[in-house]
């Protein structure tokens, strides 16, 4: 299918990541959430069915578990396993030392326990997403999933912390978002001084009672991989090398393996 601009940069970006980390040594699969996974899934689809017998995958979410289902691939529950050869997931936004904002479609908890899991994570996402610090170009905050009962506060926690914290509402339903684990989500904004250091700002929110799982994805992931307009994709690596690859084949080499 012909793509143009930010779609097309999602798809190039996933097609490159599959390419690189999927091999036919890899069993155990994470898939996760947000608009640029079902790309992961569709070159995942394009290997073939030689290469995807055996495999199991496991979804961050709803989402992800329709999209396995959909493709016809096999599925799996995260208690069946404590370890993942690989698991590729959707950012937010991600910093020059391959920190990341997670978390846009309320999916933070599983996602992270997803990358926990995994002996490499790496993240998919389109030229808007790489920046140099996090909070430069998504600027609805961090999200931070928490259990109900204690949402009020957990709000003036982080207002107290220097945050401005706001819950996230739904927009095709009256009241909050809830999470696929029953929980509020809360989006809060902090000042650069704080995003600098986003390790430290992670266990700041995670102390807060009643909080349940912050999406801020630090020492994680192995690369980055963003798809640019020109058709190129930049790849961010764990250490700080950065690598342009100029085109993406249309046909994954392990197809005809
Ligand atoms: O963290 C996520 C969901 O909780 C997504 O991975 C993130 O929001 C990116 O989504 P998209 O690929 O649509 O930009």
């Amino acid at each position: 299918m012909s793509l143009t601009g930010v779609e097309a940069a999602k798809r190039l970006a996933a097609y490159a990541a599959v390419d690189r980390h999927i091999g036919l040594e890899h069993k155990l699969i994470g898939i996760g959430s947000g608009s640029t996974v079902p790309y992961v899934v569709d070159r995942i689809v394009q290997q073939g069915p030689k290469a995807n017998a055996g495999r199991v995958f496991l979804p961050t979410g709803f989402q992800s578990k329709e999209l396995i289902i959909k493709a016809g691939l096999a599925l799996g529950d995260v208690d069946q396993y404590t370890r993942l050869d690989v698991t590729i997931d959707g950012a937010d936004e991600v910093d020059s030392n391959l920190n990341s904002i997670k978390g846009g479609g309320a999916c933070q908890l599983r996602e992270k326990v997803l990358a926990d899991m995994a002996d490499t994570w790496v993240m998919v996402a389109d030229y808007r997403k790489n920046s140099e610090v996090l909070g430069t170009n998504w600027k609805q905050g961090v999200p931070i999933e928490v259990v109900p009962f204690a949402y009020a506060q957990v709000l003036a926690t982080l207002t107290k912390q220097g945050g401005t914290p706001t819950l996230r509402m739904g927009k095709a339903k009256a009241g909050p978002v809830v999470s696929d684990n029953g929980n509020f989500i809360i989006d809060a904004v902090f000042p650069k001084e704080q995003m600098l250091k986003p390790a430290e700002l992670l266990v700041r929110i995670k102390l807060i009672t009643g909080v349940v799982e912050v999406g801020l994805f630090t020492d994680l992931a192995k690369a980055a991989y963003f798809g640019n307009e020109d058709g190129s994709v930049t790849v961010r690596a764990l250490g700080g090398k950065v690598e342009q690859i100029a085109s993406v084949p249309d046909v994954p080499a392990i197809a005809s393996a």
